[in-house]
């Protein structure tokens, strides 16, 4: 709702609809009659509209784009309405104005904000464009070059970059709702023609037209298969060369063409699974709304490679203080030289630069080769090699070592997190905390509970992530944890497909047109393939524990290729040593190209084994990796490990480069549709039956023998049916 008060010659309107001030139905109608009672009102001079609870709005009700009565064209009008007011409108702007909420601020006269308020159009994001008349205002207002940047990206602005851009008239640091008055009252009987932005000319750029196809470009080569951004250049492009009202024709034209993509269905639901799996929830009945998180307010982490390097700078741009600890001191100054850059180059990229860091103050970041020093800090992250025995032996260090509250946390990616803990006199305070490199910068936590794992710990590790800025998504402990174990098997998939005939670029090729930043084989090589190569031989698949006689290309009875470790035995990890599946410039290069060495190396394993070549097409290629991690998915669910499908799908968004605009595996297998996915499985099934991960998982095959249901019910029918599976 929006609220109406008259006060003296100031009309005040406050949009009400907690706790963001999403412009609902309801909220919009009260806006309307909000207006129209001010100008009926002789003794009304001016209006003033701002936001309940310190903000000002985050825009359209996003629920309402897939309401069945969608919010419709009704915004634009409302925003056209306050612009051709008789009477001066100003906003005031606290907290946010995104979206629509920015689109009314831009139909108002004038725009005050407070120095904290953030303003963007982010649209974009949810796989849209700002749809009331957004497109044509901004650019008038800003110009084209700062507008395309906001809509197509839809960041938000701080309210001092929104000053020099000139979106706002004033920012204050005190009161803004009574700053916006004093405008009003001040601007009252003043023309108000040249503050109508709908009136105004789009400002030059010289040579604009190469300007735009520059930008164009731009916007093409980041967008990865995302329709929106390329749709939002269209609009200001639109606002370049039509007058305002032919502009907004084609705005409403290209928002209702994304509105119905399900590129837009996908973002949306990609935005509203990020705060689900904030309520995370264990089978054995704890859940964020019971459990406490524990203060921390020292930090520690042990091991400074490439992950512990990531995590200390993650932590220090948290403002949390800590001890940073290596074995010994070679590592130790190598680990902080790292650390430093790392930090210099975060300082650099941020307002304040490296006095808000505070990394040169030991009393915040302490390197140290004494495990003593951990005594009385509130929670240790373990980030050493990925060694049972070794991580084991620390974490005896560390129950013995650590106050007794201490949360113990290890970054393994793949290990058994009870068996850890099982080295501790504290099983409870033992979590997995898997970060993803560079772990500065990715946004994905995967947080793993144990057995004995305490509600307590898990609300800690959570809230860590909030002040981290991650995602923290909750699972279960198993064998790769959620990430990595869907990750298995569509990596085994792409290397059966080079044993049959297929190339490293052209699967890499198909995965990336299909959205990925990379392919699994480029992947694999910017990873490192002994990382695999080092796990394969502690799981005996491979190396001097593998029984003489072993099939080369079978283990346990199910296929296996010996690919990526005959690559590693000839020393190529990737593009550390500078050739893996590929050839790279240098070692540490980043430039793959095909190897033609690989190419006959894969040839004559082929003659080596009998295996016929032959061509494989895009889409084998692309369902078979696709669906057979998606099947692990189902697995993963009906064991519990994870809540439900929206816990995989922002794993996999936010931590192994899935498109966002295909919404996750899980949401994409939805809207292929679970009897397509399940007959397909099939089909590769029984070409190669001794390949399990291609067998369809009883869940699925539930999921479509009851008729496909919508994501959203899948869970209940495994609480229904569990029995039966
Ligand atoms: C019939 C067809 C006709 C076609 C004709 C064409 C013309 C159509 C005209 C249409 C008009 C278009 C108008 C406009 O251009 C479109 C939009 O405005 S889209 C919305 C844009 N806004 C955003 O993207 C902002 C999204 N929100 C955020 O970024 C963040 O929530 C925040 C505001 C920065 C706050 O962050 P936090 O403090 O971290 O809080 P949360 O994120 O956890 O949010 C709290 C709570 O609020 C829910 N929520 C947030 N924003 C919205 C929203 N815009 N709508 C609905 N709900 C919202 C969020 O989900 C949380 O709730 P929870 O999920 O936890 O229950």
């Amino acid at each position: 709702m929006a609220q109406y008060a008259r006060g003296s010659a100031v009309a005040v309107i406050r949009l009400r609809n907690p706790p963001v001030n999403a412009l609902s139905r309801a909220v919009l109608q009260a806006l309307e009659d909000g207006l129209k009672k001010a100008d009926a009102d002789p003794s009304v001079k001016a209006v003033m509209i701002c936001g309940e609870n310190g903000k000002f709005s985050a825009g359209a009700d996003i629920r309402g784009f897939s309401a069945p009565k969608r919010l419709g064209g009704a915004l634009g009008p409302i925003v056209s309405l306050i612009e051709s007011s008789e009477k001066p409108v100003v906003a005031a702007i606290e907290g946010v104005a995104l979206g629509g909420g920015l689109e009314v601020a831009l139909g108002c006269h004038y725009r005050v904000a407070h120095v904290k308020a953030r303003m963007g159009l982010p649209e974009v994001t949810l796989g849209l464009l700002p749809g009331a008349e957004g497109t044509q205002r901004l650019p008038r207002l800003i110009g084209v070059p700062a507008a395309l940047d906001m809509i197509t990206t839809g960041k938000h602005i701080p309210a001092t970059e929104a000053l020099k851009l000139g979106l706002v008239d004033e920012i204050v640091e005190e009161n803004t709702i009574e700053a916006a008055i004093r405008l009003a009252n001040k601007v009252i009987g003043q023309p108000l023609g040249p503050r109508r932005l709908s009136l105004k000319p789009v400002p030059k750029v010289p040579n604009m037209e190469a300007f735009l196809d520059e930008a164009l470009a731009k916007v093409k080569r980041q967008a990865r298969g995302c329709l929106a951004p390329e749709l939002c250049f269209q609009a200001v492009r639109a606002a370049t060369r039509s007058p305002f009202a032919e502009g907004v024709r084609r705005e409403r034209e290209l928002f209702q063409v994304l509105l119905s993509s399900g590129q837009a269905q996908a973002l949306q639901y990609a935005f509203f699974a990020e705060r689900a799996v904030r309520r995370w929830a264990t089978p054995g009945g704890a859940s964020w709304s019971s459990a406490a998180p524990q203060p921390v307010r020292r930090a520690a982490v042990i091991g400074l490679g490439t992950m512990g390097r990531g995590i200390v700078t993650s932590l220090v741009k948290a403002n949390i203080p800590l001890v940073a600890l290596e074995q010994d001191l070679e590592n130790l100054n190598k680990g902080r030289k790292a650390v430093m850059l790392l930090l210099e180059r975060e300082a650099m990229k941020m307002e304040g630069g490296a006095q808000v860091l505070d990394f040169h103050n030991p009393a915040r970041l302490q390197f140290t080769v004494d495990f003593d020093l951990l005594r009385d800090v509130d929670l240790v992250i373990e980030a050493v090699f990925e060694n049972m025995a070794l991580k084991k032996e620390i974490f005896h260090k560390l129950s013995k070592i650590c106050k007794p509250g201490a949360l113990l946390c290890t970054n393994t990616s793949a290990l058994n997190i009870d068996e850890i803990a099982s080295a501790t006199n504290r099983p409870q305070q033992v979590i997995g905390t898997h970060f993803f490199s560079p772990a500065h910068v990715m946004r994905l936590l995967e947080i793993i509970y144990g057995r004995h794992t305490s509600p307590t710990a898990i609300a800690t590790a959570m809230q860590l992530a909030t002040a981290l800025k991650k995602v923290g998504v909750v699972v279960g402990n198993c064998f790769g944890f959620v990430g990595n174990r869907m990750m298995f098997p569509y990596v085994q998939q792409a290397v059966f497909l080079l044993e049959e005939g297929s190339r490293p670029d052209a699967v890499d090729q198909v995965l990336e047109d299909f959205g990925f930043k990379i392919g699994p084989f480029r992947m694999s090589d910017l990873a490192g393939l002994d990382v695999g190569w080092r796990s394969r031989k502690d799981q005996g698949l491979t190396g001097p524990s593998l029984p003489a006689g072993t099939p080369a290309r079978q283990r346990h009875g199910q296929r296996y290729s010996p690919l990526p470790d005959l690559l590693c035995e000839r020393g190529r990890f990737g593009q550390k040593t500078g050739k893996g599946w590929y050839l790279y410039e240098k070692a540490g290069g980043r430039t793959a190209t095909p190897d033609p060495w690989l190419l006959n190396f894969l040839s004559q394993y082929r003659d080596t084994h009998g295996i016929r070549t032959r061509f494989i097409d895009q889409e084998e290629i692309l369902e078979r990796c696709l669906f057979s991690l998606i099947n692990e998915g189902f697995a993963i669910l009906a064991e519990g490990i994870a809540s439900g499908p929206e816990h995989l799908d922002v794993i996999y968004i936010n931590g192994y480069g899935w498109p966002k605009h295909r919404g996750g595996p899980m949401f994409y297998a939805s809207t292929v549709g679970l009897p397509r996915v399940l007959a397909k499985l099939q089909k590769y099934s029984e070409a190669h039956p001794d390949v399990p991960g291609l067998q369809p998982s009883a869940f699925l095959k539930k999921l479509a023998a009851v008729g496909n249901p919508p994501l959203k019910e899948w869970m209940s029918y495994l609480s229904q049916q569990s029995s039966k599976l």
